[in-house]
């Protein structure tokens, strides 16, 4: 039998903004999907679990596409590929499916192609095709990442990753409706006031920093933004009550999760959790809203291949 080799890559969930860090900030959890990869005869494309019903099954699918670019990229013709897949995660729910796709597809073709690009490199391809660095960094390196979009395409990606502070737990709230990222910056405005502009700038870098050295106490004020979540609301009922009131019951802040609607509320003890819960179930019924509530770990890891085998 012909050696095909073959990899199996597990790719963190992640959440982008975090309220004023937007297209800055990420962070991993938890929550994972799972890509293995080979070469064929023929490409195949499988789906497992129902969050990835209804994506394509052929080279238009994003797993394959990004793949064979990267083979492209490294001077290689694009092979056949058998591709598995499968997602803890819902997508286009402001949990960074797509993200998670993009680095999932870089990292398997990566070490099939024989590995001929570093993570950086990774990064900056990733970045690029998901449009920002925030979900992406997050998903590739784990932790709390801090990036920023340079100019041009061959630069390097800045960016600093750093361990989420110790005892941050999360309560996402998932609605059971979709929110493609695109329709969601689409109701952002071309122009910001320079009063704005500062305002995201003091409260982003505060936050930075609040995470950086587990300032908890910080997040209810740092967390607060005026470029994307005023005008988002529109789109997520319950979402201006929340991010207004948590704080008030039991969160140490909250936040539209990237694109939305998922909604996360940051907090440290089981009752405050509780108290959150029911906050959050007064809002939505109010709103007629139906959801789903998880809690949600960090991940300290990134994108990680996990099995390898020769058939
Ligand atoms: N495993 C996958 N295979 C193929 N396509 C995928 C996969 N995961 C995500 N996608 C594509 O990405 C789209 C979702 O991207 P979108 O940016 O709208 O939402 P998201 O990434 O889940 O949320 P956000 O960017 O706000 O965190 C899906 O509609 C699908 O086209
Ligand atoms: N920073 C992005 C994340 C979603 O992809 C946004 O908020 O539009």
């Amino acid at each position: 039998m012909v050696a095909r080799p073959a990899v199996r890559v597990r790719i963190p969930a992640s959440t982008a903004n975090l309220g004023p860090g937007f297209d800055t900030l990420g962070m991993a959890f938890e929550l994972y999907s799972v890509i293995e990869m080979s070469i064929a005869e023929l490409t195949t494309i499988v789906v497992e679990g129902p969050e990835l019903q209804g994506v394509p099954l052929d080279k238009s699918n994003l797993l394959y596409e990004v793949a064979a670019d990267l083979f492209q990229k490294a001077g290689q013709p694009a092979p056949e590929l058998l591709i598995r897949a499968s997602s803890e995660a819902p997508l286009t729910r402001g949990l960074g499916s797509s993200a998670a796709a993009i680095v999932g597809a870089l990292v398997a073709a990566n070490h099939l192609a024989g590995e001929p690009f570093t993570r950086e490199e990774l990064f900056r391809m990733a970045t690029w095709r998901e449009g920002h660095p925030d979900n992406v960094g997050a998903s590739l390196f784990g932790g709390v990442v801090v990036a920023s979009m340079p100019e041009h395409e061959h630069e390097e990606i800045p960016f600093v990753r750093f361990d989420p502070p110790a005892g941050l737990k999360t309560l996402a709230i998932i609605p059971d409706f979709p929110l493609s990222t695109e329709k969601a910056r689409n109701v952002l405005p071309t122009m910001y006031s320079k009063h704005d502009v500062i305002y995201n700038v003091g409260h982003s870098s505060l936050l930075v920093a609040a995470l950086a050295h587990s300032r908890l106490d910080l997040l209810s004020q740092a967390m607060k933004d005026r470029m994307h979540q005023p005008y988002r609301a529109e789109l997520v009922p319950g979402l201006s009550e929340i991010l207004q009131e948590a704080t008030e019951n039991g969160a140490l802040g909250a936040t539209l999760s990237g694109a939305g609607p998922t909604i996360l509320c940051f907090y440290q003890t089981d009752e405050n959790c509780n108290q959150i819960r029911s906050f959050v179930e007064r809002v939505m019924n109010g709103q007629g809203v139906s959801y789903r509530a998880m809690q949600l770990n960090p991940d300290q890891l990134g994108a990680q291949v996990v099995f390898e085998e020769r058939e």
